[in-house]
């Protein structure tokens, strides 16, 4: 029986692993392989897998928990059914931004699975921005960022328009002295060769956690709001400027008024980037921060939403 090469895609929240997996998709494709995605998101809710099931590969979305711990024995069973399903060259996973990269290794390491998996690294996806002004984030934050960067095969510093080169050149200074082993590429929106990777050689033995991760300590909270109309965009931006700098990530769908159709809206790191859909969504966004105050900030989204009602 054939083995399935198995990539994990790690790298803190907002830092471009879907973006990375919208091109490698792009290129296996090109390749003539077939392979599938697996995405696990920390809510209840993805937005990614609109992004990634446009592209017509099997996917399976896993929610609700972190496959490096509270769904860790879930992961087992979809990689098991995955393989029953199709016949596949390879599977991609994407982790939550808040993955240990290491603990997935071993979720996936199962006995049932050892002949069928060909484990073929981690690849960490590290915004070279956040990195650069880290001493703001939590000690949890920061520790897991380094964990992310000290396990992975492949890292990609990217993000490279936003830095100048001096700055680029000490993060890469920075990463080399962390995980001198890891082949380092600069990138811009994730854009990487599949051969970067593929061809890596790389060991299990020498990964292992140097702590016990769990979603609970690093205190990330998940906000979930459906908006039940469009709302105004100057209204939506004030808001936006008014958020605390605890919120790491945004993505969701927003109605706007001076548009038919939604649009994909994307925050990361005080960066809101927005896409213009084609079609109808459902108007839900995420809100990814620690030290939230989760009732005050749908009472804000829900007070955009009247502004337009009373108007
Ligand atoms: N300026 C800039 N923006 C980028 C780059 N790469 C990705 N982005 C943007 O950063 C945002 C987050 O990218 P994603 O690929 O969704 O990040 P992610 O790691 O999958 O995010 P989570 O799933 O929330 O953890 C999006 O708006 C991207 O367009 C880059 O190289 N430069």
């Amino acid at each position: 029986m054939k083995s399935t090469e198995v990539y994990i895609i790690g790298g803190f929240l907002g830092s471009g692993k879907t973006t990375l997996l919208q091109h490698i998709i792009q290129q296996e494709k090109e390749a003539g392989r077939k392979i599938a995605v697996l995405l696990n998101e920390l809510g209840s809710l993805s937005i990614d897998s609109a992004l990634i099931e446009d592209q017509g590969v099997p996917f399976r979305e896993m929610f609700d928990g972190c496959i490096c711990c509270t769904i860790s024995e879930k992961l087992e069973a979809q990689l098991h059914s995955m393989l029953h399903e199709y016949e596949l060259d390879a599977i991609y996973i994407e982790t939550t931004g808040a993955a240990h990269p290491v603990e997935v290794v071993d979720s996936i390491m199962s006995p049932l699975l050892a002949d069928r998996l060909n484990y073929r690294g981690i690849i960490t996806v590290v915004d070279i921005s956040r990195w650069s002004e880290r001493s703001k984030l939590t000690p949890q934050i920061r520790q897991l960022l380094v964990e992310q960067i000290v396990h992975a095969d492949t890292i990609l510093l990217n993000k490279k328009d936003i830095l100048t080169e001096s700055e680029s050149s000490k993060v890469l200074f920075e990463i080399q002295a962390l995980n001198s082993e890891a082949l380092c590429l600069f990138t811009d929106h994730s854009k990487i060769s599949l051969k970067d990777f593929q061809n890596r050689k790389f060991s299990l033995k020498e990964k292992s956690a140097t702590s016990k991760h769990s979603i609970a300590d690093l205190q990330l909270q998940t906000i979930i709001h459906t908006f039940k109309t469009s709302i105004s965009y100057e209204s939506f931006e004030k808001w936006l400027r008014g958020l605390p700098d605890t919120v790491y990530r945004i993505k969701g769908y927003i109605g706007f008024t001076h548009s038919q159709y939604p649009f994909l809206f994307q925050y990361s790191y005080g960066t809101p980037v927005m896409i213009q859909e084609l079609i109808k969504m459902p108007l839900n966004i995420v809100i990814i921060g620690q030290n939230l105050d989760k009732d005050m900030i749908i009472e804000q989204l829900r007070a955009l939403e009247k502004e337009l009602e009373i108007e």
